[in-house]
């Protein structure tokens, strides 16, 4: 694994997104995996003052998001649908048809992850993937304690997710009990990773990250075996961090 050391979120952001920028602009036909969550929205921002400024084509590229909470339609202003378009999509040129993020409000569920996957592969999987990290490990919603395997699902989200996530609703009672999420298999496809990682509070996530053991109770710990992963890391969020080379695998 690679690691960029960026100066703060807004350093880390703008390298996230210069990364983006360079792979869109060098391809005729790109499909970005794209992440929510809080530590992507800087990233997302550069994206846009990008596309004011300098007018990048979003047209070529097609995207696929990692997760969707259930019971959830795409008008909830809490549902990833309608963080992905006021964060990103209706600032840009990408058509709406090239957007894709699991369906929350899917009447078969199972129907539903088994359709986002055939998606995904028809498009020949993703080119490049961007990560967040929870805190307990999670990548996607793929909470501790799933399979490297599997593939999109549904998940039960662990009670520390849910408190992680409740600064987005008004009371922790409102934040889902379930979400569809790629599955470790299927974000370990992508060719390409980028996970970021901002603040103190993902430190000790990190450091178990880079130098624990590879195992599911730890899900970002196979990240390890992709060939292909750099991650870009803000001063705080190394803070309780070795990354002398030597430890890094
Ligand atoms: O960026 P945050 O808000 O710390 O969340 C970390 C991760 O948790 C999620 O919000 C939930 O899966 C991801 O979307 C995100 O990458």
């Amino acid at each position: 694994m690679k690691i960029i050391t960026a100066k703060d979120y807004s350093n880390m952001s703008e390298i996230a997104a210069s990364t983006i920028l360079e792979r869109v602009k060098q391809s005729s036909k790109i499909t970005l995996g794209l992440a929510t969550g809080g530590t992507p929205v800087k990233t997302y921002n550069y994206l846009i003052n990008d596309y004011k400024n300098n007018k990048t084509s979003y047209q070529h590229v097609v995207t696929f998001n990692l997760d969707e909470y259930t019971g959830m339609k795409p008008t909830n202003p809490n549902s990833y649908h309608y963080y992905m378009e006021k964060n990103l999509f209706e600032h840009i040129d990408i058509p709406n048809n090239q957007t894709h993020l699991p369906n929350g409000a899917a009447d078969d569920f199972e129907l539903e992850c088994k359709t986002y996957e055939q998606k995904i592969a028809e498009h020949n999987g993703v080119d490049l993937q961007i990560l967040g990290l929870g805190s307990n490990g999670h990548i996607g919603f793929n909470e501790p304690g799933t399979a490297f395997d599997t593939r999109t699902h549904i998940v039960d989200l662990s009670s520390a997710t849910r408190k992680a996530n409740a600064r987005y609703f008004d009371n922790i009672d409102e934040v889902p009990t379930q979400a569809i999420t790629m599955g470790i298999a299927t974000i370990l496809e992508s060719k390409e990773i980028l996970l970021l990682v901002s603040g103190e509070r993902k430190s000790r996530a990190l450091e178990k990250l880079l130098h624990g053991e590879i195992d599911t109770s730890f899900p970002a710990s196979i990240l390890n075996q992709h060939k292909n992963v750099t991650i870009i890391a803000d001063n705080e969020a190394l803070k309780y961090v070795d990354i002398s080379s030597s430890m890094i695998r």
